[in-house]
């Protein structure tokens, strides 16, 4: 099967749809969308090679997946540590922030330091409706990020990449190549500069709604919420 690649704006859109005429509330795809992410950290890095996972999490949706990524991490036995610098005012966001905190999961102010002592790192910045330069304060987290030896994860994009064009060709993020990445619903047309390992989460699309946005769901094992893809599964 050919999975093909969803623009921004038709990421948006389904988004839009999925919470219109497919029912579902934001909650309902974060928790999903997190939950995928918790099983590919817990895939790619079993718990024996060190519990101790650095989310850094952005101010939008991607942000919030990460952040439910972290608690069910922390349910599998990990020791996650949250790096949240810009929190919006909203409801949801601040209801996972309780949910995390009463897990007593550590909040850190400095993430450079912090990347000292972790053993995986989920970038959970920006996904489909970054733009532009990356603003204050995270040029240096994605600095650190590129220049780090620990494996680092990203949810729907590395965190700094155009949607459509990849990495910058110069300036911040040029550099940052994670070693994971889990496209949700469906990969983005960033994959073509991807080259570690991808897979697909987010286990929620009913297949009428794929067929109106063009792009096929791919095939799930088991109970499984995530599906690892190669290269040449993907259509641009
Ligand atoms: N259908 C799904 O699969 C679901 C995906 N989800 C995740 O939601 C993100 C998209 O979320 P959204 O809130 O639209 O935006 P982002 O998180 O990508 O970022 C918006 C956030 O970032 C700020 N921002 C944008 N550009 C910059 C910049 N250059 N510098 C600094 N800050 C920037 C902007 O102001 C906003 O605050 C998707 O990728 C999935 O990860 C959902 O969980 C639902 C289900
Ligand atoms: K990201």
């Amino acid at each position: 099967m050919a999975l093909k690649t969803l623009s921004a704006k038709a990421a948006a859109a389904l988004d839009r749809e999925l919470m219109s005429t497919g029912a579902f509330s934001l909650d309902q795809l974060m928790e999903l969308a997190g939950l995928s992410v918790s099983q590919v950290v817990a895939r790619v890095h079993p718990i024996k090679q060190g519990r101790r996972v650095l989310v850094a999490v952005g101010p939008g949706n991607n942000g919030g997946d990460g952040l439910v990524a972290a608690r069910h991490l922390f349910h599998y036995g990990y020791q996650p540590a949250i790096y949240y610098p810009k929190r919006p005012k909203n409801d949801l966001y601040q209801r996972l922030v309780k949910q995390c905190e009463d897990l007593e999961i550590p909040f850190v102010d400095d993430f450079p330091a912090a990347l000292e002592s972790t053993d995986h790192v989920v970038d959970a910045i920006f996904g489909f409706s970054f733009s532009g330069e990356v603003r204050e304060p995270f040029p240096a987290v994605i600095n650190a990020m590129a220049e780090t030896k620990i494996p680092v994860t990203s949810v729907d994009a590395p965190s700094s990449w155009d949607i459509h064009e990849g990495p910058p060709e110069s300036g911040v993020g040029s550099n940052f190549h994670p070693n994971v990445l889990v496209s949700l619903t469906a990969p983005k047309p960033l994959v073509q500069h991807f080259k570690g390992r991808h897979f697909v989460g987010g286990r929620f699309v009913a297949p009428s709604i794929a067929k109106k946005y063009d792009f096929d769901v791919p095939k799930y094992e088991g109970i499984d919420q995530i599906v690892e893809i190669s290269d040449n599964q993907v259509k641009i």
